[in-house]
C-alpha cells in the first residue's frame, strides 16, 4: 500500500482529512474512513475529503462523513478542499469551479494564502422530492412533523444535501444534541437528514447549532448555514445579507436576486499526517 499521506484542514472548527489518490495508493472503504475519522483510535475528523478526480474537464471531490456514508456536497468541506487544490499546486486561478456529488460549485479566493473565500453554493430547493422527504410533492415550509414524541415546526430544503432547520428559542449543543439523533434518522427522511436549530437574532444575524447526518455534533456547517439562512429568507425572517453564528465561528450568507447562494468563510490547515503501515490492519 506504501505509506498514506493525509493534510488535515479545518472550517471554522469543522474538520476534514483530504486524501488524495494521486498522490497515495489506497482503495478507500468504508472502514478505513470509520477508523481514518475515529479522534482516539485514528487521526480524528468529522470527514474525508477524497480527490482531486480529473474527470470529464472536471475537478471532482468525493466528500465522506464519519460513518462511512458519502455526502452531495459540505460547505467547509469545499472550502477546505479547494485550499488544499491551491496548496498543491493543482490551481493558481484565484477563481475555478469544484465539481461535488451535488454539481459544481464556484470558488473564489480572497486572498493570498486562500484562508478565506467566497463560494457560490446554488440555490436552495424546498421540494419534498428534491430533498428527499416522503409524501405527496410539496415544498416542505413551516410544516409540524414528529420527532421524539413532540411536534416541532419544521422546514426541510436541499442545498445538495438534505437539511431540516427549526426555527426555536433554545438554540444550545444541548438541545441539538438530545434532538439531532430523532431528526438525522426520521422516517420521513429516505436519504437521512442533517438537522439545524436556528435562533433570528436580527434582520442580519442568525444563530445555529448543527447536527449532522453522518458525523453527529459539529461546531460549524457551511451546508446547514446556506440552510438555515435560505430558510430565513423565505420566511420574510432576515434580508438577504446575513451572518450565521456557530459555536466554531460565523460565516456570511448572501442570497442573490437570482437565489443563489454566497458563502464566505475561512479555512485553516492544521497539518500533515504520515499513517503508519499497519495503521488499518
Ligand atoms: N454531514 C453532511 C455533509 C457535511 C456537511 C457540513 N460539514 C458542511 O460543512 O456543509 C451530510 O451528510 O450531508
Amino acid at each position: 500500500m506504501g505509506t498514506i499521506t493525509m493534510h488535515k484542514y479545518h472550517g471554522l472548527g469543522n474538520d476534514y482529512l483530504v486524501l488524495d489518490p494521486n498522490r497515495n495508493h489506497l482503495a478507500l472503504q468504508e472502514r478505513h474512513i470509520e477508523r481514518l475519522c475515529l479522534r482516539n483510535f485514528g487521526v480524528g475528523a468529522d470527514g474525508i475529503l477524497y480527490g482531486p478526480i480529473f474527470e470529464d474537464g472536471k475537478i471532482k471531490v468525493a466528500i465522506f462523513n464519519p460513518d462511512g456514508s458519502e455526502a452531495e456536497r459540505s460547505g467547509n468541506g469545499v472550502r477546505i478542499f479547494a485550499k488544499y487544490l491551491k496548496d498543491a499546486s493543482y490551481v493558481q486561478e484565484k477563481q475555478f469551479v469544484l465539481t461535488t456529488r451535488a454539481g459544481d460549485v464556484e470558488i473564489e479566493f480572497l486572498d493570498e494564502n486562500a484562508e478565506y473565500m467566497r463560494v457560490n453554493m446554488g440555490k436552495a430547493d424546498f421540494m419534498s422530492t428534491a430533498i428527499p422527504v416522503d409524501g405527496i410533492e410539496h415544498e416542505v415550509i413551516n410544516e409540524p412533523l414528529m420527532f421524539h414524541g413532540t411536534l416541532y415546526n419544521t422546514t426541510c430544503l436541499s442545498v445538495g444535501n438534505p437539511n431540516c432547520v427549526i426555527m426555536t428559542e433554545d438554540v444550545s449543543g444541548k438541545a441539538a444534541r438530545a434532538l439531532g439523533p430523532y431528526v438525522e434518522n426520521a422516517s420521513y427522511f429516505p436519504n437521512r437528514m442533517n438537522m439545524q436549530l436556528c435562533k433570528v437574532e436580527g434582520r442580519d444575524k442568525l444563530r445555529i447549532e448543527i447536527y449532522e447526518r453522518g458525523a453527529g455534533y459539529t461546531l460549524a456547517s457551511g451546508t446547514g448555514a446556506c440552510a438555515a439562512a435560505a430558510t430565513a429568507y423565505r420566511l420574510g425572517l432576515v434580508d438577504r445579507k446575513m451572518t450565521v453564528e456557530m459555536p466554531g465561528g460565523t460565516l456570511e450568507i448572501m442570497i442573490a436576486e437570482d437565489g443563489d447562494i454566497y458563502m464566505t468563510g475561512s479555512v485553516k490547515k492544521v497539518g500533515v499526517f504520515t499513517l503508519e503501515e499497519n495503521f488499518f490492519s
